[in-house]
């Protein structure tokens, strides 16, 4: 039987439905994500914690969950918003049902809303602080009040949050379909992957470019990480408002300084951005998406990205040694920096995708090549 289902919003909104996922009370701010395919990967990317996301395509959960598409160990998303989830899933890796799935991680999900008005609320007023509330007694004035409480994204520091708490290798590239294995490369370089919240597909990307992966927890100090003799530092996407992760800047300004070929991906390029004396802002709705159009502008190519940022390096606060790479070409903000005086670059989509196109993941290639010429 199905059990219902409340999201309110701070504002006092309130939408019924029906629960699709585990009983219970989930608080955050809600982000629209308009990708048509991945709801597993972006579940399981880190970087949603204390985000409720609604997914913008109506009809989620068609081709089930599977064991090999999870982007981190668990399910991070506070809660999922949907149109409608069908019946019966069909692919086949398909292994359990979306709301099985949902269920087992204790994730709140609720379908039978008009996600189109939601959306443009979100749109129109910006990201908004919501509870998602499921299962029988539901108590609509104690939701909006834990909407109304919960204290918002900025300066909060979520990044130590969902990181490893222990510093372990990684030695799997990207899943091979045909043989349904994950590759090994004979690794060349030694890379310190710093662990704000990343998704294995980075982990696999780097693997499967010949890198000897150590994936370390947020808050190690640089000497720590140097300790390991990397070729190379990658600072890797997270949760939470980057400005607020005053150990992550202070790492990287050391990286910087010592002028190891250093990679930031999404939270890490906020970081590069705040290492060198740049400021983040926050973004009124940000960019939850897997067909955002973003412009390179070393060679003028449009690359189709995937992305999901509420944060935002201001250009306009960057210093003389950092060149602008990327674009967005939906609101103009900054999307890449590399820096001239050190072998320091990054990007504020996501170039290792998953789910959305492969455009951008040339820049991995651009790591390598920075290390190699090192
Ligand atoms: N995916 C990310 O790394 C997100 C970075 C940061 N938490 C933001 O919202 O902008």
């Amino acid at each position: 039987m199905t059990q219902p289902a409340i999201l309110a919003l701070e504002d006092g909104t309130v939408f019924e439905g029906d629960s699709v996922g585990a009983p219970g009370l989930a608080v955050g701010e809600v982000v629209f994500n308009t990708a048509m395919t991945g709801y597993q990967e972006i579940l399981t990317d880190p970087s949603y914690a204390r985000q409720l996301v609604t997914l913008t395509y109506p009809h989620i959960g068609n081709t089930g969950c599977n064991a090999a598409d999870d982007e981190s160990t668990r399910a991070w998303a506070a809660g999922l918003i949907v149109r409608d989830v069908p019946r019966r899933p069909s692919n086949w890796r398909n292994q359990v049902a979306l709301p099985q799935w949902l269920r087992e991680r204790n994730v709140v999900a609720i379908s039978g809303i008009d996600t189109r008005k939601l959306t443009r609320i979100l749109r129109d007023r910006g990201a908004q602080h919501a509870a998602l509330a499921a299962g029988e007694d539901i108590d609509v004035d104690a939701a909006i009040e834990a909407a109304r409480k919960f204290p918002g994204l900025q300066g909060m520091d979520l990044a130590k949050v969902v990181s490893t708490a222990q510093a372990h290798p990684w030695r799997d590239g990207r899943l091979d379909l045909d043989a349904n294995a994950f590759v090994r490369v004979e690794p060349k370089y030694r890379v310190v992957v710093y662990d704000f919240g990343v998704k294995h597909t980075i982990l696999r990307m780097l693997a499967e470019r010949g890198c000897e992966v150590t994936v370390v927890p947020a808050q190690t100090g640089a000497a720590e990480a140097l300790a390991l003799r990397p070729d190379g530092i990658c600072l890797s996407n997270g949760p939470g408002d980057p400005a607020a992760c005053d150990y992550a800047i202070a790492a990287t300004r050391e990286f910087v300084a010592k002028r190891i070929p250093l990679y930031g991906i999404c939270l890490g390029h906020q970081l590069l951005g705040l290492a060198i004396g740049a400021r983040t802002v926050k973004m009124k709705f940000g960019h939850h998406g897997a067909n955002h159009p973003v412009i390179d502008l070393d060679t003028g190519r449009v690359l189709i990205t995937s992305q999901n940022h509420g944060f935002a390096v201001d250009e306009a606060s960057l210093p003389g040694n950092a060149r602008v790479t990327h674009r967005s070409l939906f609101d103009g903000s900054n999307q890449g920096i590399a820096l001239t005086d050190a072998p320091a670059f990054s990007f504020q989509g996501h170039p290792e995708a998953s789910p959305g196109p492969h455009d951008v993941a040339y820049l991995f290639d651009r790591f390598i090549a920075s290390m190699e010429a090192r």
